[in-house]
């Protein structure tokens, strides 16, 4: 990635219970791109994705659109990201449009009923992306889980913010959702958008995405396009798996096999 970074983390390093479990990660990721972020368990792509984001202390420095994060309102950073949390859970009993109105909120939509026509038709989109429109006046306590986690993309989508962060978005999709939502992400960046995707599925990884991250052990220990980045040495090195790799459709085909 050589152009102009959208954002960027110098010397990133978490401390979580008094343990490191992120150090010395330095990135600059661009607008335009979907950027996978993998690693085994425990890696720490959650952490970092919340680092980024802000949502938890780190030392070392962040920046997002040349501000440096820590000097930006709440609300302004509110506004730079859409973030899906991992496993997110909505308790309350309120239709999956107002879940997904929550998105507006950084824009100053505080009433899901009572939305401008701009809100309204950024909720309508981030929507339509997922493929949620059906649900749009069931309770979202009443949808099943992969319904659910549907609507909580499109509330992170419905933010269109210059960033999204999205915590393994196709966790518990059927095959086909899966694909559309990877699909959606990458037009999503296609259109200029930066989007970070932790995922556990290389395949999917590799057929979306264009550049790669790979944490071991809260360091960052290999990046660039999703086959270099995957190369058999790193499959072998940080999953300890091999795996099957070709080309259909012209898109890159990685299927974890066995292990080493
Ligand atoms: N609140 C916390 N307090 C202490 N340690 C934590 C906390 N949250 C996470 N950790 C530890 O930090 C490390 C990184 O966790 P993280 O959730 O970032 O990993 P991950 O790569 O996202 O894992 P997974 O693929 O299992 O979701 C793990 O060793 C985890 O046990």
């Amino acid at each position: 990635m050589s152009e102009i970074a959208l954002l960027t983390a110098k010397g990133l390093s978490v401390r979580l219970a008094g343990r490191v479990v992120l150090q010395d990660v330095s990135l600059a990721l661009s607008p335009g791109h979907l950027v996978a972020l993998v690693g085994p368990n425990g890696a720490g792509k959650t952490t970092l994705l919340r680092a980024l984001a802000g949502l938890i202390p780190s030392e070392g420095d962040i920046e997002v659109g040349g501000h440096a994060l820590a000097s930006l309102p709440l609300r302004e950073r509110a506004k730079r990201f859409g973030y899906l949390p991992q496993g997110h859970v909505v308790h309350w009993p309120l239709p999956a449009r107002d879940i997904v109105a929550l998105g507006r909120y950084p824009h100053g939509a505080t009433d899901p009923a009572r939305l401008s026509p701009r809100d309204a038709e950024a909720v309508l989109r981030a929507m339509q992306a997922v493929d949620v429109m059906e649900f749009s006046d069931r309770r979202v306590t009443e949808l099943s889980g992969g319904e659910r986690s549907r609507v909580a993309l499109a509330r992170a989508l419905a933010v269109e913010a210059p960033v999204i962060l999205a915590d393994e978005p196709t966790a518990s999709l059927d095959p086909r959702h899966q694909i559309d939502v990877m699909k959606n992400l990458r037009a999503t960046a296609d259109k200029g958008v930066l989007v970070v995707v932790v995922t556990h599925d290389l395949g999917l990884a590799a057929r979306f995405a264009d550049h790669m991250l790979v944490l071991r052990e809260g360091r960052l220990v290999s990046q660039g396009a999703p086959a270099d980045a995957l190369s058999e040495q790193v499959m072998a090195d940080v999953f300890r798996i091999r795996a099957y790799r070709a080309e259909f459709q012209r898109e890159a085909v990685i299927v974890p096999w066995a292990d080493v």
